[in-house]
């Protein structure tokens, strides 16, 4: 296959078109290309051969650069290579009713610098494009093609805040969900956020069964300020009238994701705030160990007798509450530390490469960034 030839995407309406006019091609071939990797997840090679015109399509966005399995557990990383040369993860859990969720990353690091997050700490901030937030859940439904299993569900929890690179999230969705592409319910697809107002109306609007979350992690303004540099954008009054907005639009439960941090946000009087705070919002609680991060070591998990606690106080109130005991532990750490290392090394590389001027990779430092974000 020549490299050079091999420039029309498959996720890219327009170059296929291209591709089918040059190569006077029934659109009936493109169809089944399509079929066969977004909605089949067949292998490459099998899609390949049934295709006249192989030589000339792009069928990835990402280079698998490792593959993690957990020992202990269902769970599997996929750390992925994009173009610009960093590195993403997306993880695979495989949950013993036999469903299957796929996290997947929407950039490389975050703007949002979250005290607690690995990928906050990474200081570089870059949006995936479209196709590279669509090859992740390509690539990793092909794994559990070939062990005879089904993806269920795909959240976006991995690196990145989806609703600061919203055009390519969006763009993603609507493929994932789109007849002739990949054809998935939007109430398999679960957008976490850490809380952007406006473009959280903008997609219950664009999809009123999309299955939104907030990490929210404090119901004081002070507290979330301290761990969440970003909520000093969006105040817990306008997430909280926000969600409420979206209720109208979206008849569904929205979720609400609470980081359990030791001495930081889980006391009673937490839990209180937190009750209040949410008053009649039709919501699921979703509690969250945390794990620790090497770059923040002020910062514990609470133990679980407070976890809990925490939970029983809640669920006394009537709110529907569970604990996130998540998968894969023990690929958590050693996936972490690698790939924050690793970015960093090669954005430093880049930096230089861009001095000498002979690369046009551009990177943000999230410090440049954070100031221009739209609450
Ligand atoms: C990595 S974020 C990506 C989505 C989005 N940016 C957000 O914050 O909701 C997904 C979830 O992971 C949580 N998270 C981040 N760092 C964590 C850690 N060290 N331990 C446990 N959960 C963590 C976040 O708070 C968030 O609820
Ligand atoms: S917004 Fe999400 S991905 Fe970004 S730093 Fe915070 S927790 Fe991490």
């Amino acid at each position: 296959m020549s490299a050079a030839a091999a420039t029309h995407r498959l996720f890219r309406m327009d170059e296929m078109e291209t591709l089918r006019r040059d190569r006077r091609l029934d659109p009936q071939l493109i169809r089944q290309l399509r079929n066969g990797l977004l909605k089949k997840f067949e292998p490459d090679d099998v899609v390949r051969e049934r295709f006249p015109a192989s030589d000339a399509v792009q069928l990835h966005a990402l280079k698998l650069f490792q593959r993690m399995d957990s020992e202990i557990d269902g769970a599997t990383k996929l750390l992925f290579e994009t173009d610009s040369g960093l590195l993403i993860e997306s993880v695979i859990l495989r949950i013993a009713s036999g469903r299957t969720t796929l996290c997947v990353s929407s950039q490389i690091g975050c703007a949002a610098a979250c005290d607690f997050c690995a990928t906050g700490k990474m200081g570089i901030a870059k949006n995936l494009a479209t196709e590279e937030i669509l090859d992740q859940v390509v690539q990793a439904g092909q794994i559990l093609r070939a062990e005879n299993r089904r993806l269920s569900n795909i959240v976006f929890m991995g690196m990145g805040e989806p609703l600061h690179n919203e055009a390519n999230v969006t763009e993603a969705i609507q493929l994932l969900t789109a007849p002739d592409h990949f054809a998935r319910s939007p109430s398999t697809v679960l957008v976490s956020t850490v809380g952007v107002p406006a473009a959280m109306l903008r997609l219950a609007n664009a999809f009123p069964r999309l299955n939104l979350a907030l990490s929210l992690h404090s119901a004081d303004q002070a507290t979330r300020e301290t761990i969440i540099p970003l909520g000093k954008k969006a105040s817990l009054t306008q997430l909280h009238d926000t969600i409420q907005e979206i209720q109208t639009i979206q008849d569904r439960e929205f979720m609400i994701e609470y980081l359990m941090l030791r001495g930081v946000n889980d006391s009673a009087e937490d839990a209180k705030r937190l009750i209040d705070w949410i008053g009649d919002l039709r919501v699921h609680v979703n509690l969250i160990p945390y794990n620790t991060i090497e770059a923040s070591p002020h910062l514990q998990a609470s133990p679980r007798p407070t976890i809990e606690s925490f939970a029983d106080l809640l669920k006394a109130s009537g709110l529907k509450t569970t604990v996130r005991y998540s998968l894969g532990h023990d690929i958590e750490a050693a996936c972490g530390q690698l790939i924050r290392q690793e970015n960093r090394q090669r954005a430093m590389q880049a930096r230089r490469a861009a001095a000498e001027g002979d690369s046009h990779v551009g990177f943000l430092d999230v410090r440049q960034v954070i100031d221009g974000l739209e609450s």
